[in-house]
């Protein structure tokens, strides 16, 4: 069995596959100066070549598949997608990351598809905090989603909140208050520098370390990691149902245990989120007969794979936004 790994010692098992570099929220950190898409650009994956896709990379060992965007729930075959995404034989989980926007109505059928995870992305538990952070006014529709979630017992559900300093790190109690009695885990990703979000990162940008200085003393107590787990560290407490959690891309080695690869909605290879360039795999998608060149093409490209980000030195490759790549 083969299992792709790179010469820095790390394995990868899990993909994250863009559906689409569309999205109808403007959240502030990632969509700051709206949408700019290329009218050239080609079109997007179809569910064919995501299937040849889906077959090469389990050839090549991956067992995990989160589809993301853009907004992915904005393509109308999703239910699909998941489907032909989950029936690929070795494929052991397929996960979604959503801002949640149309969800509540399509989540039973995306389960009985054989979706297994769900991260929804909720930026405030205030309606009027979160317009302003995501310039959308679908907050309702957000919670009706997580709370269908919630009751349908999706086997993994997390939420996600980019950390802000103003916007949101003032309200963190509500936060903690929503998982004493939800079996959820809510994390906070560190806000991130892309080429466009420079001024709202210099205005909101928060360390991961102030929350886990408070959870601490507050009793929650840090959950042991295995070299596999993703990136976020979670926190657990006696007298609460859900937990907490930190992914913070500016702490030291966050980037030696990466396990995942992303490819683009058009069906490019992308080997870090924060890199440069990107590899067409497309024209090795066309047909089942292709898969050979089609793993031999990810294997040779992931030589190229670097050891991390230089987010720490304000250099976010070319990553303009996370919608582009699919965070
Ligand atoms: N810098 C960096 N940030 C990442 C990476 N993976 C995830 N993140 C950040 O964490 C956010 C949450 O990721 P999710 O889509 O919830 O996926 P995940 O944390 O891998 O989820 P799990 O499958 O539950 O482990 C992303 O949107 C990014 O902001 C990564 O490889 N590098
Ligand atoms: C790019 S979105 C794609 C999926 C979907 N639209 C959503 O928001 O869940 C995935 C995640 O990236 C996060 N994100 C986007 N831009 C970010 C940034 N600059 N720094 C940190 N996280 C970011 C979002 O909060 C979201 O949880
Ligand atoms: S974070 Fe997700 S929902 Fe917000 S603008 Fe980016 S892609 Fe859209
Ligand atoms: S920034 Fe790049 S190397 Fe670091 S964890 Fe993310 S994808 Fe992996």
């Amino acid at each position: 069995m083969i299992v792709l790994a790179d010469h820095h010692d790390r394995q990868f098992r899990y993909l994250r596959l863009s559906l689409t570099d569309v999205c109808n929220f403007r959240c502030g950190y990632c969509l700051p100066k709206g949408q700019q898409l290329d009218p050239q650009r080609p079109a997007l994956l179809t569910l064919p070549e995501i299937r040849h896709l889906i077959e090469g990379f389990v050839a090549l060992g991956i067992e995990k598949v989160r589809l993301t965007g853009g907004e992915p729930t904005l393509r109308s075959d999703l239910v699909d997608i998941v489907r032909a995404v989950a029936a690929v034989p070795g494929i052991r989980r397929v996960a979604l990351t959503s801002n949640g926007w149309n969800l509540r109505d399509r989540l039973a059928d995306l389960q009985a598809a054989g979706l297994t995870q769900l991260n929804l992305s909720l930026d405030s538990l205030d309606a009027a905090r979160f317009q302003a952070i995501t310039g959308s006014s679908r907050f309702e529709a957000v919670m009706a989603a997580l709370e269908q979630a919630i009751a349908l017992r999706l086997p993994i559900l997390k939420v996600n909140a980019v950390l802000l300093k103003t916007l949101n790190y003032p309200q963190l109690s509500d936060f903690v208050e929503f998982v004493r009695d939800r079996p959820i885990s809510i994390r906070f990703i560190e806000l991130m520098q892309t080429l466009d979000n420079h001024d709202y990162f210099q205005q909101e940008f928060l360390s991961g370390s102030v929350l886990t200085e408070q959870w601490l003393a507050q009793g929650w107590q840090p959950i042991k990691r295995d070299r596999t787990a993703g990136p976020a560290q979670e926190y657990c407490h006696p007298n609460y149902q859900g937990k907490l959690g930190i992914i913070a891309p500016y702490s030291p080695n966050f980037c030696q245990n990466c396990n995942r690869l992303r490819v683009t909605s058009r069906g490019a290879l992308r080997l870090c989120l924060f890199g440069t360039g990107e590899f067409d795999l497309r024209p090795w998608l066309q047909h089942p007969d292709q898969r050979s060149q089609l793993l031999e093409q990810v294997q040779q490209t992931l030589s190229f794979k670097t050891a991390g980000h230089q987010l720490a030195e304000a250099n976010s490759g070319d990553t303009r936004n996370l919608a582009t790549y699919g965070g």
